[in-house]
Formats: structure tokens, C-alpha cells, sequence
């Protein structure tokens, strides 16, 4: 059965942790999102506040459709008014350009409608 939901494919694509200094200029255009964790534990991450449970479960549901697309999946934790959105690129034991595309992926979901 063909599906409308494009699944990316990083096999063929080589991937590297960035440098700390290409992660500190790349998350100048990426407001809100900071550097966390160090070594092969290094994330970028955000927390995103909604107004209740719903609106955050639907911010969760939209970020999860974004993973299953990219076949890269963040760390979340979920509260009642709140989601952390975490990225790291665990086959690269590091943050790479795949974990900030993502995350403007994610702030695209609330840009100004
Ligand atoms: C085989 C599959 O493509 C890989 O394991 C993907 C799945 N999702 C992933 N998610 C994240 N955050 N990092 C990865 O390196 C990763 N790799």
C-alpha cells in the first residue's frame, strides 16, 4: 500500500557530530534553542508552554509525525502545559545538521499563522 507520508532514507547520506563553534553559530538562527548535555550526550533543546494537557499532547503528536518523516526521533518530556523537545543524532554521537533541521521543523509547527 503507498502512503502520502514520505519516509527519509539517511543511508547513503554521511553525517558528523558538529564542532561546538558550528553549533553556537547555527543556533543563532535557531532562537530558543540551546546547547545541552557534553560529549556523545550533547543535545539542542527547547521548551515549548501551551495553554493545557491537549494543546501540548497535539504539539507532541505533530513533532511525531516530523520524526517518523525524517526517521529521526528527539527525546520529549511531557508535562501539563509544556513539552522539552530534545535532539541529538545518536549514530553520529552528536549534534548534527539533521537534529537542527528538525528543530526548525518543529518551530515551523507554531510560526505565526
Ligand atoms: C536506522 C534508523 O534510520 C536510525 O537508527 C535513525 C533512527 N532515528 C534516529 N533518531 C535520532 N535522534 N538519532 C539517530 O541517529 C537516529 N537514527
Amino acid at each position: 500500500m503507498t502512503s502520502a507520508l514520505k519516509i527519509k532514507d539517511w543511508s547513503q547520506e554521511k553525517r558528523r557530530a558538529l564542532s561546538a563553534v558550528e553549533l553556537v553559530t547555527k543556533l543563532v538562527d535557531l532562537p530558543g534553542w540551546r546547547l545541552d548535555g557534553d560529549g556523545e550526550n550533547v543535545a539542542i533543546e527547547k521548551t515549548f508552554e501551551f495553554a493545557n494537557y491537549f494543546e501540548t499532547m497535539a504539539f507532541v503528536n505533530a513533532v511525531a509525525l516530523i520524526a517518523h518523516q525524517q526517521d529521526h526521533h528527539p527525546d520529549m518530556s511531557v508535562h501539563y502545559n509544556r513539552c522539552v523537545v530534545r535532539w541529538n543524532t545518536h549514530d553520529v554521537g552528536g549534534v548534527s545538521t539533521t537534529d537542527l533541521d528538525c528543530a526548525a521543523r518543529v518551530d515551523a509547527l507554531l510560526a505565526q499563522p
